[in-house]
């Protein structure tokens, strides 16, 4: 933070960190040193250094850290110009608050690290003061985050909260006012559970909120605590300290240090963070508890069900990936840790996506080809393999649908929409799947549609109905024929799904229609369909195979 008018700087703010201390002690004996002609000058030389050495670290963490946003400034300049002796002789607070607790600038922005670090939802802090932490930390949290704050001090809610509503995080935090024991109390009640507490509340209680914490199941397995002032002043490792706050830090150390449920790491920043992991339970635990220690305990491989979900080091391919379903596929393959390649017969579409990919940081390439094309679908395969040495996923989305009624439906409608929708997507299933059979893994998802399964109306749609229903049956038979060499086949079917087209004067008309057929009462998003892709392109459904997984609101039943 740079330094405000009327505004101490973190170095006049902060005067109990062990650093501040060494600092200090280091000046006074340079003082000494220096007043003294028998001290000999390569002493004073390395005094001074020593000096320069401790002296610079905070301000040069400040610069380097990254700034903070415009409500976590006023609340700092709020908290350190307020009087808090006042509102104390003035009954406001109970306890006579010092502005020097306060979080502050760089060890807001680790707590806001460790929350995306950890991808927390749910935080608790325990000790809230003014709210710098509680902001920090929320500013990290996703949308539907929550922050949850205990805090003493009735006061505290109002000083905080016209800030926390010029934040557009703010909403994220509620504040528990009361002592944090019988808040904690109350959540354990109510069976809440957090990825991530933060302990900066009285210190000699420390060891009671951590016990209740683990205890009560209100840390979930692998979430952390971050405890502040762990290292107090240093009082907690010097031996012949009396300090009580620094005796029952010591205390509580010993004891996280020695607790089995748990792995913790000391972190020297300002006044000392410690990290406490909350392990999984151990096979020793298991046993005495008569857990049935089976792959439904454990998670599949050890991997919790989220986590077999994840395509993390996988091959993608998505064809029609330059808008609609396709991107969003894309967008999702990617997003589960795929590599995507965007297919589209339009370049530009397809390398405007890859680029909307890469820009979030997915591996992706753009790759036009026109799919009813043979020799289009062989290059497209192999110049996959050749960048990405494989295919693993193959989304064979590509299609086209032609309006006519049924009597005037010419043959040149039926094979080009033949062509592309089923001759193409064959081709593709052949082509890609002839690298999977070889590797022994793959896992292929069409587009078929809603239309497999009824007649879609009132637009007349022939050739697209069949063709779809073709789709299905090739799914079907490709399914069963190659399961048992590592590659599953399966398909997506989408109801009606909404894009900008639709919404045309002319065809309002028809999408009233159809919304009156749809029990979900709408039409469907392509986001609608980005998690069944990543189920299908994912190991969580390695017995699924010949499967058309259809997604319409209801629309096919009605
Ligand atoms: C070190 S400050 C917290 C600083 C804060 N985390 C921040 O980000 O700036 C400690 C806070 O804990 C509160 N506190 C102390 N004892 C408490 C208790 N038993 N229950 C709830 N809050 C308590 C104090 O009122 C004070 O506001």
């Amino acid at each position: 933070m740079s330094s405000m008018p009327g505004v101490p700087n973190q170095k006049s703010r902060v005067s109990d960190t062990p650093l501040e201390f060494i600092v200090e002690y280091l000046s006074k004996a340079k003082d000494i040193a220096d007043s003294n002609v028998n001290v000999p000058e390569e002493l004073k030389n390395n005094l001074q250094k020593a000096l320069d050495m401790a002296s610079g670290l905070d301000s040069y963490l400040e610069r380097m850290t990254s700034q903070e946003s415009e409500p976590l400034s006023e609340l700092y300049k709020k908290t350190v110009c307020h009087d808090w002796d006042q509102a104390y002789k003035e009954g406001k607070t109970k306890f006579r608050l010092p502005k020097e607790c306060i979080t502050g600038h760089v060890e807001g922005q680790v707590l806001k690290m460790f929350v995306h670090m950890c991808k927390a939802k749910r935080i608790l802090e325990i000790g809230m003061f003014s709210g710098y932490g509680a902001l920090s930390m929320a500013e990290a949290l996703p949308e539907d985050g929550t922050l949850i704050a205990c805090e003493l001090e009735a006061y505290l809610m109002e000083f905080v909260q016209p800030i926390f509503d010029k934040s557009p995080h703010g909403k994220k935090i509620s504040v528990k006012i009361g002592s944090a024991m019988d808040s904690l109390k109350e959540l354990a009640e109510a069976g809440d559970q957090f990825d991530m507490v933060f302990i900066d509340a009285d210190k000699g209680n420390y060891i009671n909120y951590y016990k209740f914490l683990l205890d009560n199941n209100l840390l979930r397995v692998g979430g952390v605590i971050c405890v502040d002032n762990s290292l107090y002043k240093g009082r907690v490792y010097l031996q012949d300290s009396k300090d009580e706050n620094g005796l029952a830090l010591r205390d509580f150390n010993e004891s996280v240090s020695k607790d089995p449920r748990v792995e913790q790491v000391m972190i020297p920043l300002r006044d000392g963070i410690t990290i406490v992991r909350r392990l999984p339970p151990s096979l020793a635990t298991c046993t005495m508890n008569r857990v049935t220690n089976d792959d439904v305990f454990r998670g599949l491989r050890g991997k919790p069900i989220l986590d077999r979900l994840r395509l993390d080091g996988k091959v993608a391919y998505v064809t029609g990936a330059g808008q609609g379903i396709g991107r969003a596929f894309a967008h999702a393959l990617g997003e589960a840790g795929a590599k995507v390649a965007i297919v589209d017969m339009d370049q530009g579409k397809a390398e405007a996506v890859a680029e909307e990919l890469t820009h979030k940081g997915i591996p992706s390439m753009a790759f036009t080809a026109d799919i009813s094309k043979p020799e289009d679908v062989q290059k497209m395969v192999d110049a996959i393999v050749a960048k990405w040495a494989t295919v693993h996923i193959a989304c064979n989305n590509a299609g086209i649908n032609m309006n006519s009624a049924s009597e005037e439906t010419s043959l040149e409608e039926w094979d080009k929409t033949f062509n592309v929708n089923l001759r193409g997507t064959f081709m593709c299933c052949q082509a890609a799947g002839r690298v999977m059979l070889k590797q022994g893994y793959g896992k292929i998802i069409n587009t078929a549609s809603m239309a497999s399964l009824i007649v879609p109306h009132p637009q007349k749609q022939l050739a697209y109905n069949a063709s779809k229903v073709g789709v299905v049956k090739l799914t079907q038979t490709l399914g069963t024929e190659w399961i048992d060499r590592g590659v599953r086949v399966n398909c997506i079917s989408p109801g009606i799904v909404d894009t900008p087209l639709i919404h045309s004067e002319c065809l309002k008309p028809l999408v009233q229609r159809w919304l009156s057929d749809i029990p979900a009462g709408r039409l469907a998003h392509v986001t609608d369909l980005q998690a069944a892709v990543v189920y299908l392109a994912s190991d969580a459904s390695d017995y699924m195979t010949g499967h058309n997984l259809v997604i319409e609101g209801g629309q096919s039943l009605w």
